[in-house]
């Protein structure tokens, strides 16, 4: 067979018969071809010349005839297995007419530690590689289900407490990285082969048997026996872990409805498998069709359950049960033609790799243990202080925030940098400060910059920030402009030498504009040629902002103050300017109208005379020229007015910003003395996660002994459940029987 491969694996398996008829399945001595030769209408052969001979030749992946159970096992389902213990899904289904083997190729006789099948097999399999790869740490569970007349069975819901298998409340449902899987289908861990095996055994022994006609117990529903394996590895710590599941399918007998000659409820069954088989066979043909997007798996529950078990990322083998009696021949060539499209379905199994989160994070604590470990050396051998990773104490971040606002100030040259957190708070003040003005200076401009409004929640802030800070603040700066009413007096009176000396050096003549918002700064000048009398600032009152707006423009913000009036005054004396020109190229215009107006007045008279000469019709040539000279008079004054435009908008521009810059300043200015920073708060989480603990599932087995225990204990509950029990010889040790069944979870 081909795991790992391309296509799925088909094999076709003939059961045992004295009555081998070689004439119609010759199976070729190359093991891989099995060819039906079939005289059609045998039956009633009204005209013997219409008696047609038919062959067909089917080449699949291995013919198995006379072969015993472990060869089958070897061929059919060892590598799928140990693929899954590597982390690849797989597959391995029984697919035939009713009585031709499968149950026997599947699960095999429980009677006979020989003639087992294919699922204790793969158990007995696993729980021998579990063991033998000591460097990976596995968690097995096991999952049983039915599928009977479209109705979902839990065959190991015996084993929580309930009588009889539940099929209540499941539901096939899909996840991304989870795949196809059943809710509410318990799933039961196990740690050695016995464990497992009772669990098999359990399930069995659960199974809906129905009597038939064609064979007596010939089981009506479809048995999904599921192998959940995660692994992870012992010797790598990362966060990485392979899961896989191993599908053990026994389908129900695949004949067609005529051949059973069933009534009833056997006809109901009949039917509901009929259907299942019927859509499981357009599944495989969608699936073997590449150019098909869409496959019909949800067309029945069998379909939607092994949705990711017929191919994709999954390895898997399909046996063909067949009858060699001559008698069985259309079923025959009916699941041969079923095994060949199956033959045509592509695959491309994949790892199923996950990553866990809780290993993840606690790599990671140790990652950051190592990095801080290494730190501290690093620390130690350039003398810096240690501890610099640790969350910083409110006296740092206090001192971080002044250093901040010296430096935004100009009084403060350099941050000096000691460590991550540090630059990482450091821009966090930054961010502050730069917020804070934005969302000043856009309010203030929205709202038209209402200064006579006062905001005494603002006030009643700055007062308290004022009681608060200012001491402080003034020894560690030295520089501050904070106008206390020392230092208020004192920058003003500053302020006002050097405005006189400015206006001594003849700047612009400012004039009222009535768009400017803010009030106008003429009138400072008024006030700031006057003595100033009144102290604009008290500690124990806080200036409106008004009040505040006009001291600042008279000492921080003059400069800027300075350089907006004079820009002011330039654009209102280019608006003055353009007034003119507008007047004039319209009174040009108005002249151009007029000329042409009396032109053609002229020669309307004339044609009115009737006889004119051709020089007589030109107008007056000098109302010509004069219209000429207008026109040329028009274009200067129109260029010159274009330029004077363009200008006028540049200056607009120039004084909004100066404004902008005016009141953010102030905004900042004032915010700094009058209202501070809002407080800056920092959560932090405690994450608490318990750690997983690997699960050690180093299993006792070897040989038949756990079959043996598996199947006493089986027939001990069977007898307990007062269902025909019959003593069989049994194989088995006391310490065996000791042992407890595993212990069952609440259905997840
Ligand atoms: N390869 C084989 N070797 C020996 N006995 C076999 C073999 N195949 C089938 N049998 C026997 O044939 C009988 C019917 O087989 P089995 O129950 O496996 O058929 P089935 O296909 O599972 O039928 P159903 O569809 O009803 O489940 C059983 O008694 C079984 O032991």
């Amino acid at each position: 067979m081909k795991a790992h491969s391309g296509e799925v694996g088909v094999f076709v398996r003939i059961r045992p018969t004295a009555n081998f008829s070689r004439d119609i399945i010759e199976c070729l001595p190359d093991g891989q071809t099995v060819n039906i030769h079939h005289k059609k209408d045998t039956r009633k052969p009204l005209d013997p010349r219409k008696i047609q001979l038919s062959s067909w030749s089917f080449r699949l992946e291995g013919v198995l005839q006379d072969v015993s159970q472990e060869e089958v096992y070897a061929r059919v389902c060892r590598r799928v297995v140990l693929g899954a213990l590597d982390g690849y899904n797989g597959t391995v289904m029984c697919f035939g007419q009713t009585g031709a083997g499968k149950t026997y190729t599947m699960t095999g006789s429980t009677e006979s530690y020989k003639h087992r099948g294919i699922t204790p097999r793969a158990l007995q399999e696993v729980f021998q590689e579990v063991q033998k790869r000591a460097e990976h740490a596995f968690s097995v569970y096991l999952s049983y289900l039915e599928i009977y007349n479209e109705t979902l069975v839990d065959l190991l819901s015996s084993l929580q407490g309930s009588a009889h298998p539940s099929h209540r409340s499941m539901v096939i449902s899909e996840e991304p990285g989870r795949g196809v899987f059943i809710r509410g289908l318990s799933l039961h861990p196990v740690h050695s082969e016995e464990d497992a095996l009772n669990l098999l055994f359990e399930g069995d022994m659960n199974r809906i048997i129905g009597s038939h006609a064609l064979n007596r117990n010939s089981s009506r529903s479809h048995c999904i026996f599921t192998v959940h394996i995660e692994s992870r590895s012992r010797t790598l710590s990362d966060a990485k872990y392979v899961t896989s599941k191993l599908n053990l399918v026994d389908l129900a007998g695949s004949e067609r409805l005529g051949n059973t000659g069933s009534e009833g409820q056997m006809l109901k069954e009949a039917m509901y498998i009929n259907k299942s088989l019927s859509f499981l066979e357009q599944a495989i043909l969608a699936l073997a069709d590449r150019r098909r997007d869409h496959v019909p798996f949800r067309q029945t529950k069998l379909t939607h359950a092994l949705k990711d078990s017929l191919g994709g990322n999954c390895n898997t083998v399909l046996v063909a049960n067949i009858y060699g009696e001559a008698s069985q021949t259309e079923e025959t060539l009916s699941t041969l033609r079923f095994a060949s499209r199956m033959k045509c379905v592509r695959t491309n199994p994949a790892v199923n790799e996950h990553m866990d989160p809780a290993a993840q994070i606690k790599k990671l604590k140790k990652d950051v243990q190592m990095l801080k470990e290494e730190l501290s050396i690093c620390n130690t051998l350039v003398n810096r202080p240690s501890a610099l990773h640790e969350p910083l104490s409110e006296a740092q971040l206090a001192e971080i925030d002044s250093q901040v606002q010296r430096y935004l100030e100009g009084s403060l040259k350099e941050i000096s940098i000691t460590s991550v957190s540090q630059v990482r708070a450091v821009f966090a003040q930054f961010k502050l400060a730069v917020h804070g003005q934005e969302q000043k200076v856009n309010a203030r401009l929205c709202q038209t910059y209402n200064l006579g409004e006062k905001d005494q929640r603002a006030d009643a802030t700055a007062v308290k920030k004022w009681d608060t800070r200012g001491s402080s603040e003034e020894i560690e700066t030295g520089n501050t402009n904070r106008p206390s009413s020392t230092r208020a007096k004192t920058q003003k009176s500053k302020d006002k030498q050097s405005q006189s000396k400015r206006q001594g050096e003849g700047g612009p003549r400012l004039e009222r504009e009535q768009e400017l918002e803010e009030p106008d700064p003429d009138s400072q000048d008024t006030q700031e040629s006057q003595p100033h009398g009144k102290e604009p600032f008290h500690p124990d009152s806080t200036p409106t902002k008004a009040e505040a707006f006009e001291d600042f423009k008279l000492g921080r913000g003059s400069k800027l103050n300075r350089i907006l009036k004079e820009n002011k005054a330039v654009l209102l004396e280019r608006r003055s300017l353009h007034r003119q020109l507008t007047e004039e190229v319209n009174a040009v215009k108005r002249n151009i109208d007029c000329t042409t107006a009396t032109i053609q007045q002229h020669r309307d008279t004339r044609e009115g005379q009737g006889r004119y000469s051709d020089l007589e019709r030109e107008p007056d040539a000098t109302l010509l020229m004069q219209l000429r000279d207008l026109k040329i008079l028009y274009r200067q004054r129109y260029e010159v007015l274009h330029d004077i435009k363009a200008e006028i908008n540049y200056c607009q521009h120039l004084v909004d910003q100066c404004r902008v810059r005016l009141l953010s300043e102030f905004e900042r200015w004032y915010e700094k003395y009058f209202l501070g920073p809002e407080e800056d708060l920092e959560t932090s989480m405690d994450n608490t996660l318990e750690q997983c603990e690997d699960n050690q599932l180093l299993p006792e087995s070897s040989g038949s002994e756990s079959f043996h225990n598996a199947r006493y204990k089986m027939l001990k509950r069977r007898n307990t459940r007062s269902l025909c029990f019959t003593p069989v010889q049994r194989n088995s040790s006391s310490r065996s029987e000791q042992r407890r069944l595993p212990q069952i979870p609440p259905v997840s």
